[in-house]
């Protein structure tokens, strides 16, 4: 009985603000009643949720309340709530996402050592950095299998990318992790060539379209192997096995480059879908989120997603995650798993993390030249790009 008298009075502490800022913004109905004085109506609060750090409020408008008020008076909401808001709605029924500043961490380095203990607890330890709590925030993409990072140009992907690869690669034996890397952006993954754990790099459409189509071979071929084992995941399989089937990672950087490559993106779905069970996960990456690349199961199926400062609440809505369009910090994101979280990646450069790199290096496998290649060179002058 306590609990809940407990908990009525903070939902009430809580609605207070709201309907301050309804007031002070005009959102509401007017009238007079019998005795001529006027009264308000407004719209009704239907949810009040209390996260770590971030409230949700649902609500909705009484009819004739133009709905634009919001982008209008949006400046009102902020100086009652602070600066870290947004609106989910379209005419009737709105959220309102209140993230909370509990402490601001600061912009800092990356240290494998530092979060090393907490990345053996998983199997696939996906580094995205601290909360803006204090906390390290590490998940395993075993159990959350596919992500998506996406942000405006400048915004700190390239570098979250860097990190979260050689996390991988530092935690994970090359027996136990493959990586297919792609870089269409064609910018930095040349940094990975010849680490033990990469299968390939490439930054072509015509080697990824090939690279692309053995990983889907590969799942054919898990598939196969767990049938006849009468199994339904790979870690099932690799329990009672001396020939343990590695993961793999496939990585994009920048896959709305591929957005009319049909049969790659057909393939990109596919592995959405059916990878987590065979071990095949995906990390995509995106400046502009793109509606038509990630349309329909694909954008369902990458579960973790890390937005990086967005142009405005429209692309940060495509990615799901509203409120990363007035993040300012470099390399700061909210991310989207289960719930929406703020949190500061690690900032790490390239010259170091070719330091980190460096014990990894094996002798390059011989370059098997193919037609293709050669067309490709004769066409854009042996440049490379
Ligand atoms: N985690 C971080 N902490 C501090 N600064 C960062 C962080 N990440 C990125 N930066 C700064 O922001 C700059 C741009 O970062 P980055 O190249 O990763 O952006 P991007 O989103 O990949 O941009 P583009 O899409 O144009 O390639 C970096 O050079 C660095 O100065």
């Amino acid at each position: 009985m306590i609990q809940y008298l407990r908990n009525l009075h903070r939902q009430y502490q809580l609605k207070q603000p709201l309907v301050k800022a309804f007031e002070l913004a005009g959102v509401y109905l007017k009238y007079k009643n019998g005795a001529g004085k006027e009264l308000h109506i407004l719209p009704i609060i239907h949810s009040i949720k209390e996260h770590t750090d971030y409230t949700t409020y649902t609500f909705t408008l009484p009819d004739g309340i133009n709905p634009q008020l919001f982008d209008k008076h949006l400046y009102v909401f902020q100086q009652v709530f602070g600066e870290h808001i947004s609106f989910d709605g379209t005419v009737k029924q709105f959220t309102l996402t209140v993230r909370a500043k509990v402490i601001d961490v600061e912009p800092f380095d990356y240290d494998y050592d530092s979060v090393s203990r907490l990345c053996k607890k998983v199997l696939l330890p996906i580094y995205c950095g601290t909360s803006i709590e204090g906390t390290p925030i590490i998940y395993d993409m075993v159990t959350s299998p596919h992500l998506l990072i996406a942000g405006e140009t400048g915004s700190g992907k390239s570098t979250q990318l860097r990190s979260i690869l050689t996390t991988l690669i530092l935690h994970n034996d090359p027996s136990q992790l493959r990586l297919y890397l792609a870089d269409m952006k064609r910018s930095e993954f040349h940094l990975f060539r010849n680490v033990a754990h990469v299968e390939e790099v490439c930054n072509r459409v015509h080697q990824l379209s090939k690279m692309i189509f053995s990983v889907r071979a590969e799942i054919e071929r898990r598939g196969d192997l767990l049938d006849e084992a009468e199994l339904s995941h790979i870690d099932d399989y690799n329990r009672t096995r001396k020939d343990k089937l590695p993961y793999l990672v496939l990585c994009i950087d920048e896959v709305a480059f591929l957005k009319k490559e049909e049969a790659i993106m057909e393939v990109i779905e596919d592995i959405s879908a059916v990878g987590r069970a065979l071990g095949v996960f995906l990390i995509l990456s995106m400046q502009r989120p793109d509606a038509d690349v990630l349309d329909g199961k694909l954008k369902n199926n990458l579960t973790v997603r890390m937005g990086f400062k967005c142009a405005d609440l429209i692309n940060s809505k495509i990615i799901g995650v509203p409120g990363a369009e007035s993040l300012t910090e470099k390399g700061r994101f909210l991310m989207k798993s289960v719930e929406l979280t703020e949190i500061q990646a690690p900032y790490l450069d390239l010259e170091k993390a070719k330091v980190l790199l460096a014990p990894y290096k094996v002798t390059p496998k011989p370059k098997q030249v193919d037609n293709e290649d050669i067309l490709f060179e004769a066409f854009d002058g042996g440049s490379g790009r």
